[in-house]
């Protein structure tokens, strides 16, 4: 599945181990999305994005939390004045899941990418 399959699915409800991703199929999305990386021994993606000020820092943290509730799967976020850096992790997984990277793409998507 490539960037734009993935930004087309909508995250489902995902709970316990067996939604967990493994390796391979991590390393696999993970090549499909430029910027991307791993974290915490492979239980989170991360990316920083970068704006000009902060009104597009913030206009981006807004769609972001927007796509975010329709999908009900949410980033931790971190900000500043010309950056976001947005960290996808599956709590009720307790490791990645597919919905980490749907929403990975589609914050790609929201930039047009
Ligand atoms: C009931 C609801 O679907 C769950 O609590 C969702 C909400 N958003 C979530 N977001 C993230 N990042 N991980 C989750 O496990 C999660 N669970």
């Amino acid at each position: 599945m490539n960037a734009n399959d993935l930004a087309t699915r909508h995250c489902e409800p995902r709970k316990g181990k067996e939604h967990a991703l493994d390796i391979h199929q991590v390393s696999g999305y993970l090549r499909q999305l430029p910027g991307w990386q791993l974290l915490d021994d492979g239980m989170a993606i991360a990316k920083d994005f970068k704006f000009s000020d902060f009104h597009q820092t913030l206009g981006f943290i807004n769609a972001v939390g927007f796509m975010a509730n329709r999908e009900d799967h949410h980033p931790d976020l971190e900000a500043g004045y010309g950056h976001c850096r947005l960290l996808w992790s599956t709590h009720d997984v307790g490791g990645l899941s597919l919905n980490d990277f749907i929403c990975a793409a589609r914050v790609e998507a929201l930039l047009g990418r």
